[in-house]
């Protein structure tokens, strides 16, 4: 169908409005991810006056022996938040993190001064790239999480813990995908950011990168740009919800005379050559209209990443395809056209599912590392917002039954197992 944004659309924050709307927040855990684009942010947070739901996030001091004896944990209640800045401001970013009550993420204080030892989870090329800036400007120390590593955590983690967070899109529709947890692998994870990764997973912590295109969304939104004069991304998918690709791509009717080239399957309607047309028309870029510049722009690299991904799926056998990335953004004439793709060339057998919380697999990913925590700090981990039955390994439930809840705005709610070692922000501060 013609494009558009889906009613009911995530409104995971973006950066600016946020800084003030949510400073002040309580934040245990925060990861990051620092792609090409964009910097991604998933954090934990205790407070109560974010909650809407009727069971307010608290700070329950419940305590659980763990099995094989010797740590006490506390049960944080709260809600996981999502929220992203563009890498170009990433001074916008160090000042959201200033504004936040981060101590407590990852820091110990036994001993010395905490601001020494605040670290926080990071992944994302970003995380190399800008280690001393967040040294220099917040005294925090990334703890490199491996990207392919946090992506492939992050989107088995949604997938088993989130309802409703895997959906294909269809002729229109959005139809949400009831996983089966014992039937999950192997599957291709396609993550569209400004370049594009390719990974065949085969079990938690069990992948490899099988493929990769750097025509993506840096490439979509950096041609785009020069062409069009838009000032943002969604400036720019707006635009080519107006437009017609017809305009500026070479069509096989237009080569065949308006006729379809059956024995090969190709209908009259098919592009043949994306901005093909543009090469025989003595035009000048100002004489094409912006949005149609922009719908052949998204057809083509959309059309494209669709079809490399149906080719590793044959490739490897798999008939599961997840994509995420913040390229897809919910975006109606994206999915469709991937959509589409996938199924003509896997002649219905391969399948393409897009997971709401699109653009953040990594985050999620290099957060639900903390699990790997040192000993002096004992890993947080997810858990369900049931009352928890005797276990002793409380992700491996969440993986097995029970999924955590998600509010509207593509928040989390869902409870964070620490040590208790670990302090909340007054204790640190006392350190
Ligand atoms: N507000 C925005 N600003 C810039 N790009 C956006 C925006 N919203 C969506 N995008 C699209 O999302 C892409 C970035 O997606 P994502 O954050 O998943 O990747 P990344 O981590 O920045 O890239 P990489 O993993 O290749 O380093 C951009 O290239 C662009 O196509
Ligand atoms: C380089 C990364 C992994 C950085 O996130 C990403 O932008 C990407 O997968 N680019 C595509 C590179 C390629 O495989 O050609």
């Amino acid at each position: 169908m013609e494009g558009g944004r889906i009613d009911g659309k995530l409104e995971m924050s973006d950066s600016s409005s946020e800084l003030v709307k949510q400073s002040g927040d309580e934040i245990s855990h925060l990861a990051i991810d620092i792609g090409g684009s964009l910097i991604k942010i998933v954090y934990f947070s205790t407070n109560s006056k974010c909650s809407t739901n009727d069971e307010a996030p608290t700070l329950s001091k419940e305590r659980k022996e763990v099995p094989n004896g010797d740590l006490n944990h506390h049960i944080l209640s709260g809600r996981l938040f999502f929220v992203k800045f563009e890498t170009s401001k990433i001074e916008d970013c160090i000042k959201f993190l200033s504004s936040k009550k981060l101590q407590q993420c990852g820091a110990q204080c036994h001993h010395s001064h905490a601001d020494d030892k605040i670290k926080i989870k990071a992944t994302g090329g970003g995380a190399f790239k800008f280690t001393d800036l967040f040294k220099e400007k917040l005294g925090i120390t990334l703890d490199k999480v491996e990207e392919m590593e946090s992506l492939v955590a992050g989107a088995n983690f949604l997938l088993k813990a989130v309802n409703r967070e895997a959906y294909t899109y269809i002729g229109g529709q959005k139809e949400y995908v009831q996983i089966d947890q014992n039937d999950l692998y192997p599957y291709l994870l396609v993550n569209i950011g400004s370049g594009v990764s390719m990974i065949k997973v085969d079990g938690d912590g069990k992948f490899q990168r099988v493929s990769g295109t750097s025509v993506g969304g840096g490439t979509f939104w950096g041609l785009g740009k020069l062409l069009t004069k838009c000032q943002s991304f969604d400036e720019l998918l707006e635009l080519s919800h107006q437009g017609n690709n017809r305009v500026i791509d070479m069509l096989v009717g237009d080569i065949y005379g308006g006729l379809d080239y059956s024995k090969i399957g190709l209908a009259s309607t098919a592009i043949a050559s994306s901005f093909g047309k543009a090469i025989s028309e003595n035009k000048e870029l100002e004489d094409y209209k912006p949005e149609d510049i922009a719908r052949s722009l998204l057809r083509m690299i959309s059309n494209n990443i669709g079809q490399i991904a149906y080719l590793n799926a044959l490739r490897f056998g798999l008939k599961r395809i997840f994509l995420g990335g913040f390229f897809i953004r919910d975006h109606a004439y994206t999915m469709d056209t991937i959509s589409v793709a996938v199924d003509f060339w896997s002649k219905g057998e391969a399948k393409a599912m897009f997971l709401r919380h699109e653009g953040f697999l990594g985050a999620l990913g290099a957060f639900m590392n903390y699990k790997d925590g040192n000993a002096d700090l004992c890993p947080p981990q997810l858990v369900e917002q049931q009352t928890p039955k005797s276990s002793n390994c409380i992700v491996d439930r969440i993986h097995n039954s029970t999924r955590v809840r998600e509010n509207e705005n593509g928040a989390i709610d869902c409870r964070l197992r620490v040590s208790s070692s670990f302090k909340i922000y007054d204790e640190v501060k006392r350190c």
